[in-house]
């Protein structure tokens, strides 16, 4: 007897365009979202977006709540919680990078509310998934959350942002080829559950975002556009799979790993292209794929060495013999590299000397 059934939940508006930041009363409306909303962003975003997006819901005679985090915690998400509580607000708006939007998603789904995703930053594939990541300790939690309940991208912000937070977003997707790598060596060794469309999705998601490559130029607002609607595809992998395992693998544990050791060294995007370059080697040996990927971040400015990254060697050879223990995720890192393996992929690949 068939048994299985899913449920694959994405979001009902998906905005994108330039300007669209005045839209977000009218997709509030849209969705009949009634009461206060509690504005969830952090403190760059907060000038760049979130004032002046209150400002438009006050002229609509709606007055929001605003709380501004520094990191992406689980600290974090009780307090949004508790204010959401004591401000007494029907529904959430995340208005930030990964972290403001991490955060709003995970206090939306334990208030049992709605969230507005409105990135300010080209620079994750979070934008629509239905995870949050979060560090907790010597362990990084993907958390299972609803995705937004609609998405207002609006690339003139965007694109003013800083370059190297459309480069990072970049990488994170440039980083698929891997993660799906490593999700199919899963389901061949240990089983793990696999979806062929949502590994297809993240993949291709990957090579049209490298085959539109010259594209992606810094001051061009066309940039933002292709590099939007990427990190979106990558996060509807996601909810498809209900897992993040389409768009995150071995690279991802290296980056998790680097955030504990180097803490705020280097873009999240940018570590995990990096890390993409070795495990893809790891996977393939040298004549594999991972010139290919090297190249592409190249191409875009995105780092592809720990210099770049403005991580020591002595760092990245320490994420990647103990990143292996940060989450129970089958990869290609198995139960761990020891120093004399990570040194030589580290070095066979460029990313030390
Ligand atoms: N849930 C998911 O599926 C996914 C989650 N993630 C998570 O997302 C996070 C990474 O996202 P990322 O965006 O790099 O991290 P942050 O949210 O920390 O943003 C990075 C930096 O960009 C700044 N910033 C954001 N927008 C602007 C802007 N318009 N102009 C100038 N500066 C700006 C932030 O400023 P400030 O410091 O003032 O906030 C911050 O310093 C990680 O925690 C990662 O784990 C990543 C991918 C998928
Ligand atoms: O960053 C992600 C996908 O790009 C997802 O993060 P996790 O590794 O925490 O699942
Ligand atoms: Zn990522």
């Amino acid at each position: 007897m068939f048994e299985k059934s899913t449920w694959i939940r994405l979001p009902r508006n998906v905005v994108v365009g330039h300007g669209v930041r005045s839209e977000v009363v009218d997709v509030v409306d849209d969705l009949h979202l009634q009461g206060r909303p509690l504005f969830v962003t952090s403190p760059t975003p907060r000038e760049v977006a979130a004032d002046p997006i209150a400002a438009d819901f006050e002229a609509a005679g709606i007055e929001p709540a605003i709380v501004t985090i520094e990191k992406a915690t689980f600290d974090a998400v009780e307090r949004v919680i508790e204010v959401a509580e004591a401000e007494g607000v029907s529904y959430l708006v995340g208005i930030g990078g990964g972290k403001a939007i991490d955060i709003a998603k995970l206090a939306s789904h334990h208030l049992e509310m709605g969230f507005l995703s409105v990135p300010t930053a080209a620079s994750h594939d979070g934008i629509v998934s239905n995870r949050g990541s979060v560090p907790d300790g010597d362990s990084r939690h993907s958390v299972a959350a609803e995705p937004p309940l609609a998405v207002v991208a609006d690339t003139g912000i965007l694109a003013e942002a800083p370059w190297e937070l459309t480069t990072a977003g970049c990488a994170d997707i440039i980083s698929n080829y891997t993660a799906v790598m490593d999700w199919r060596l899963a389901q061949r060794l240990q089983d793990v559950e696999y979806s062929e469309y949502a590994a297809a999705l993240s993949e291709m998601t990957a090579e049209i975002l490298v085959d539109n490559a010259d594209l992606i130029r810094p001051g061009l607002e066309e940039s933002a556009w292709v590099v939007t609607k990427a990190l979106m595809s990558s996060g509807v992998a996601m909810s498809i799979a209900g897992s993040s395992r389409p768009a995150s693998g071995a690279e991802h544990l290296f980056s998790h790993q680097l955030d504990r050791l180097a803490p705020g060294a280097a873009l999240h995007g940018h570590q995990v292209g990096v890390g993409s370059i070795m495990t893809a080697y790891l996977h393939q040996g040298a004549d594999g794929i991972w010139r290919a990927i090297r190249d592409a971040l190249a191409s875009i400015d995105a780092p592809t060495t720990a210099a770049e990254l403005g991580i020591d060697d002595e760092t990245v050879i320490e994420a990647l013999t103990t990143c292996h223990e940060i989450r129970d995720r089958y990869t290609i890192l198995g139960s761990g590299m020891n120093e004399r393996a990570a040194r030589d992929v580290a070095t066979k690949t460029g990313v030390i000397d």
